[in-house]
């Protein structure tokens, strides 16, 4: 039985620019009149067109879908619950869950499988992002699953939901969207306790609220509502807002693309560039560039990536994805700005100076065309304020609700 989405009131979205979407095994299998088993393209329909006016308007959405354990079994006929036998369900089911939104959407589909491990490791973890952003400027759909085969607890514990919260950050997502089918967050379980009331509005998960949502899950979900709060709380902490609904519901799913949730929405606890502008601007340093006019000029004033072109020379010694300084080139010690660098200190040195498409053919492969990300890079002027450009660009992001940084480098003070 699903309380209805109706409970709650409309609310505004908080505006966004990049959304992860998590969908649950919930919204794709296991229904009373299904025959056959396998997914049902009944709901995940209504979320792959939400997807395509999303697009339309220029936003991203890297998708996050359970499902392969329900599609496995509709592949091998096996009883039971265990452990193993849901991992290889998992890898029964995989490709026909990609295949099944591939046939929902207009857009080629990117199979991405992660364990949260992945994301713990620092390599693995820059080269996810470095292949995501790729597939999202290729206009691809990522579609992520743990990979349950491997991810022994996460299998365990149901947890796309916050493999969802870790995937938002990896991406610098603004928005979280958790699809299931409940109408969001009770106070108590929907099914179970008659007096349980929506909660439209989450300021910050509280033991109590998490007490509130370990009811379990429903038939086919592993991880409930317990996991949902967990991710939107760890989002929250990234800066970045979740947003709860019934993905059963057609008018609730199409209010989306609107801008209004029927649903719970759990605030950001900072604002997500300040998150990580602050830890930029704290995290100890391992080395230096020494970058020219030109790219210095592009960094404040287009709000640019730093290109090998730009880097007149490398100090000291760091790795991939360390924080470097990036200072004039010359004798000066003034920091025009931070940034994490793509490459590591022998590998700039190598590239310096040079056009992006020769970077492979000098070190042997590449990681992008950047040396530093705009998107991890802030920069520090003797002027706070922003340049005109720079300030134009950020009214611009403003008004179609972007985050400042997708547009222009942000300044510290
Ligand atoms: N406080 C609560 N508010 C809303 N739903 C709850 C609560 N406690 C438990 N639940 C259960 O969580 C279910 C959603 O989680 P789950 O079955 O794991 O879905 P999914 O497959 O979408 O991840 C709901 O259908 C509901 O039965
Ligand atoms: N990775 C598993 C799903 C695990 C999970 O978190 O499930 P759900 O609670 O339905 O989001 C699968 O694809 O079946």
């Amino acid at each position: 039985m699903t309380a209805p989405a109706k409970d709650f009131a409309a609310q505004p979205l908080p505006p966004w620019r990049r959304a992860v979407l998590k969908v649950g095994s919930s919204l794709l299998a296991g229904f009373a009149d299904q025959s056959g088993g396998g997914l049902d393209p009944r709901y995940a329909a209504g979320l792959a067109r939400f997807i395509e006016q999303a697009r339309a308007q220029q936003r991203e959405v890297v998708l996050v879908s359970s499902g392969a354990v329900a599609a496995g079994r509709s592949r091998i006929d096996a009883g039971g619950n265990g452990l193993v036998l849901r991992q290889a369900l998992a890898a029964l089911g995989q490709a026909s869950l990609i295949a099944f939104w591939q046939q929902l959407s207009s857009v080629p589909v990117a199979q991405v499988l992660l364990t949260h491990d992945d994301l713990r490791n620092r390599r693995r973890y820059l080269n996810a992002r470095a292949s995501l952003r790729e597939l999202l400027r290729l206009g691809a759909l990522p579609v992520i699953n743990e990979n349950d085969t491997v991810a022994v607890d996460e299998l365990k514990l149901g947890d796309n939901d916050n493999l969802a919260a870790a995937v938002a950050s990896l991406v610098d997502a603004d928005l979280l969207l958790i699809a299931t089918d409940i109408g969001g967050l009770y106070s108590g379980h929907p099914q179970r306790d008659p007096g349980a009331k929506p909660i439209a509005k989450v300021a910050a998960v509280t033991p109590e609220l998490l007490q509130a949502a370990s009811g379990g899950a429903g038939a086919l979900g592993t991880g409930g509502m317990r996991t949902k709060l967990e991710a939107a709380a760890k989002a929250a902490t990234a800066g970045v807002a979740t947003a709860l609904f019934c993905g059963r519901d057609a008018e609730v799913v199409a209010a989306l693309a609107g801008g209004t949730l029927h649903g719970t929405l759990v605030a950001a606890r900072s604002d997500r560039l300040r998150a990580r502008k602050q830890w930029l601007r704290h995290a100890p340093a391992s080395g230096c560039l020494r970058i020219d006019a030109g790219a210095a000029a592009a960094l404040h004033q287009r709000g640019a990536s730093l290109l090998p072109g730009g880097v007149v020379a490398v100090e000291g010694e760091f790795r991939r994805g360390d924080v470097v300084e990036l200072r004039a080139a010359g004798e000066g010690d003034e920091v025009l700005g931070r940034g994490l660098v793509q490459y590591n200190s022998v590998e700039v040195g190598r590239i310096k100076g040079r056009h992006s498409r020769e970077i492979e053919a000098l070190i042997g492969f590449g990681y992008g065309e950047s040396v530093v990300h705009r998107d991890d890079l802030v920069l520090v002027g003797n002027d706070a304020a922003p340049s005109p450009a720079q300030a134009a660009a950020d009214t611009a992001a403003d008004a179609i609700g972007a985050s400042p940084q997708s547009q222009s480098n942000e300044v510290l003070p």
